[in-house]
């Protein structure tokens, strides 16, 4: 299918409830949002207003309730897996947690990211896997396991595979929080470049008031919807 409108993201009167009976929530209330390629969108809102919900359902993640959401295109609403699985290709997530595979080097997991490239040998692969790496200053821990890392470096491990996959949209959910000031500032500086080097979106969650001025443009969201910019 053409991506007509040539926008990466396009959500329209996005809902999404968690529980069931009485327990139901409706966490996102008619969300709309669109995001160009190469756009650097920062979200931020208070906890438990439904940020991470939002992104894990444009990371076609989880399934869309009802409304509309289309990523390069696509449209989730009704998505079979494999669409939703064929879309994920090209999302770069970076989440909370890391999710690195423990039994795995720094350098192995970015690979899995590499990996995802068509096109090029296993050699140009390892290659383009160390330089993110060496992107994000881990050049000297190749070869160490996620438990001989610290929360920040394991952090930055995950960017690094969320980048060497060259993602077309990178979803981010507080990439530095677990970072210092000056590294934080580094990894937005890098995804920043990334976008525009790439034409790749980048919509991240953040708390951290000292990367805000990377945005290109700035949501703020509340109890389930994304307020009006001011
Ligand atoms: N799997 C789930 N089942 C039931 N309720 C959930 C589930 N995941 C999240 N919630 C609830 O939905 C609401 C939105 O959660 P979400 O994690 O999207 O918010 P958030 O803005 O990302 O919060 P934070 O900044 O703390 O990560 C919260 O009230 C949360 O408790």
């Amino acid at each position: 299918m053409k991506n007509i409108n040539n926008k990466t993201l396009d959500i329209s009167s996005l809902n999404h409830w968690y529980g069931h009976g009485e327990m139901r929530r409706h966490v996102l209330q008619s969300v709309s949002m669109e995001i160009s390629p190469g756009e650097v969108v920062l979200l931020t809102g208070p906890s438990g207003c439904g940020k991470t919900t939002l992104l894990t359902l444009i990371g076609a993640l989880r399934k869309v309730q009802d409304g509309e959401l289309k990523v390069f295109g696509k449209q989730l609403f009704g998505a079979s897996r494999k669409t939703r699985q064929n879309l994920r290709k090209n999302i770069g997530m970076i989440f909370q947690g890391h999710n690195l595979l423990r039994c795995l080097t720094a350098e192995q997991n970015v690979q899995m990211g590499a990996d995802l490239l068509n096109g090029f040998s296993y050699k140009a692969r390892r290659a383009q896997s160390r330089e993110w790496l060496r992107a994000v200053g881990l050049e000297d821990h190749l070869s160490k396991l996620p438990h001989d890392l610290s929360g920040g470096q394991k952090q930055r491990v995950a960017i690094a595979r969320a980048l060497a996959a060259r993602p077309k949209l990178l979803l981010a959910d507080e990439p530095t929080s677990a970072l210092d000031s000056s590294t934080g500032r580094e990894i937005v500086d890098l995804l920043k470049k990334l976008a525009l080097e790439q034409s790749c979106s980048v919509l991240m969650v953040t708390h951290d008031p000292r990367i805000l001025d990377v945005a290109d443009r700035l949501l703020q969201m509340e109890d389930g919807q994304i307020l009006p910019s001011v």
